[in-house]
């Protein structure tokens, strides 16, 4: 897939939620694969002709598994006029190591976004970009019926009231292999996390699932997808708010 296309799938969504005001810091949660490096580079496109002006800045939450090579998603952030931060946790002795966690995932999300929101807050962002795209928003549906008795997806918008911090997910009409597409056109330089339990989780128990599904019946991720964005969820935005293009008053 080319730039203008991923360009134009993350500015409808953009447009269709109202996730960019005037004068938005938003931080980008890079965790070095596919998705949060593709979201990179729309959004430092997307700001060069976006009628509301925004800065972003890139961070990264090393989880301390060693092995993990930043320095050419620190040259892409260079070559992009990106500042870009890499937080060094102990997260993985801790999960692993010292508390030896059954279930290390959640531990390990939590004290992730606790490291990634403390650098946002630090920083002065009042935003931050996730790169959630469609396939995960479907495999989210799939796991919360199969595992939590309720229908839930996140929601495109979401604002953290303790944290005072909006989330948006503007990759969310992204196709994953339009992603794969891009990564490979683009030569993204992918660092893979060294993380003992990727790929080994409920999470991709479901992918699996809906890729079955979506063999046997074709369409059906996007028909799951539309299902979500009809749904009227609860925490869901309307869609196509008026554009705000005021400037903030200074406080
Ligand atoms: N270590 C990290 N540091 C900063 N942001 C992160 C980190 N891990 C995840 N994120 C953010 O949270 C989003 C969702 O996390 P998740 O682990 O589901 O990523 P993913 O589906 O593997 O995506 P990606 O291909 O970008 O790694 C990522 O797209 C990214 O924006």
């Amino acid at each position: 897939m080319k730039l203008q296309q991923v360009l134009s799938r993350v500015r409808k969504a953009v447009d269709d939620y109202g996730m960019i005001e005037e004068g938005d810091r938003i931080a980008l949660g890079i965790s070095g694969g596919k998705d949060s490096l593709t979201l990179l580079y729309a959004l430092a496109h997307l700001r060069i002709f976006y009628p509301n002006h925004f800065e972003i800045h890139a961070i990264t939450v090393d989880l301390g598994f060693g092995n993990f090579h930043l320095n050419k998603i620190q040259e892409l952030c260079e070559k992009l006029n990106v500042p870009y931060t890499i937080v060094s946790t102990e997260i993985a002795d801790i999960v692993f190591e010292k508390r030896k966690e059954t279930n290390p995932c959640s531990l390990c999300a939590k004290m992730r976004k606790g490291a990634l929101n403390e650098k946002i807050k630090e920083l002065g962002c009042n935003k931050v970009a996730y790169g959630h795209h469609k396939a995960d928003m479907v495999e989210t549906l799939m796991m919360s019926m199969i595992f939590e008795s309720r229908i839930h997806c996140f929601s495109p918008v979401t604002y953290l009231d303790r944290m005072d911090l909006t989330v948006i997910r503007p990759l969310m009409y992204m196709n994953e292999e339009d992603i794969i597409g891009f990564q490979n056109k683009m030569e993204l330089p992918v660092a893979k996390s060294p993380c003992p339990m990727d790929g080994n989780t409920k999470r991709e128990y479901a992918k699996q699932l809906i890729r079955k599904l979506d063999q046997d019946h074709p369409g059906a991720r996007d028909h799951m997808f539309q299902a979500i964005v009809n749904a009227d969820l609860k925490g869901w935005p309307p869609k196509n708010p008026p554009r705000k293009r005021e400037k903030k008053k200074e406080k």
